[in-house]
């Protein structure tokens, strides 16, 4: 069996790691490197708590496309480095497979445009969790009853982003079926500046950072006499792994960009 050549960008981060930990429990897998922005030269196995796995640590992504040979990238850094992560692996016939989040409307459709005359696969997915996915679609089809629509997404305090990428893509989502709305009093005023959160086209966002949480989050709906609430919580970073398998199988079939794993479901 030819395995998938995979290289894997942020490994000692709280999902690089669990990534490296569903790479070798598979059989069509093969970690062939990892990129960092430390230790250079060591294999994974010399890292406290990382796997006993033989692959070395690149800083240069560069020298790490020209010396080994990779089929995926999977990265899992900061939006800055994901970013150019991403363009690098297209340009070097990589196919990135994205769950970085915070990435600007401008860069998603450079890398759609770079994707496309490459002819290379992409895959971002704001969220691997199956169940944020349902959550996502379930609030869409939601939204074509229920317009008035706040969405409360909560996670740990080391996250760089806010809104989260799964707060924004539900937006989006909700955004294809709802009318442009304002909504609350059309007189409210903020005494308190963001009291009312992001808006989004009308759609307020509120974002919660706390020590203990994971990634979690709630649409609230709300109509005469009333509400509906779609909920999802990720209690530990394995709820994200079978969405990074199946995106590291189907972006080896992709030839376009693809933004959300919705897209690559059954
Ligand atoms: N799509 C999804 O389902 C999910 C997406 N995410 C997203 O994944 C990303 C990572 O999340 P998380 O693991 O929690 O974050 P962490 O901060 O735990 O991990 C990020 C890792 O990237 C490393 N890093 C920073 N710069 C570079 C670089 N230039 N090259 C390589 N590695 C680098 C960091 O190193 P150092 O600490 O030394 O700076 C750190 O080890 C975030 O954008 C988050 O929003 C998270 C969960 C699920
Ligand atoms: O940073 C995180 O932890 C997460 N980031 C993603 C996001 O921004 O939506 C996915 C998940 O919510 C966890």
């Amino acid at each position: 069996m030819e395995k998938i050549k995979v290289v894997v960008a942020g490994p000692r981060g709280k999902m690089g790691a669990e990534a490296l930990r569903m790479i070798e429990k598979q059989e069509d897998l093969e970690l062939v490197a990892c990129l960092d922005h430390k230790y250079e030269g060591k294999k994974i196995s010399e890292i406290d708590e990382l796997p006993a796995m033989d692959a070395v640590i690149y800083t240069d992504i560069q020298k790490c496309f020209d010396s080994v040979n990779a089929d995926v990238l999977v990265d899992l850094t900061t939006p800055e480095f994901g970013y150019l992560h991403t363009k690098t692996a297209i340009q070097n016939g990589v196919r990135p497979v994205v769950g970085t989040t915070g990435f600007t409307d401008e860069q998603l459709e450079e890398l759609t445009e770079l994707s496309e005359e490459k002819g290379i696969g992409v895959i971002i997915a704001p969220n691997f969790a199956l169940g944020a996915v349902l959550m996502m679609q379930f609030a869409k089809w939601a939204a074509k009853y229920f317009p008035d629509v706040e969405i409360i997404e909560k996670h740990h305090d080391n996250k760089l982003d806010a809104p989260s990428g799964t707060a924004v893509k539900t937006a989006q989502l909700i955004k294809e079926v709802r009318e442009s709305k304002k909504q609350g009093h059309p007189d409210e005023k903020e005494t308190l500046q963001g009291a009312r959160g992001a808006d989004m086209d009308g759609m307020k966002i509120h974002s919660m950072r706390l020590p203990g949480l994971v990634a979690h989050q709630e649409v609230v709906f709300g109509s005469k006499g009333e509400n509906l609430t779609i909920k999802h919580d990720s209690f530990h970073r394995e709820s994200f792994m079978t969405g990074v398998k199946l995106a590291i199988d189907q972006v080896m079939k992709l030839d376009i960009l693809v933004y959300g794993l919705e897209n690559i479901l059954e």
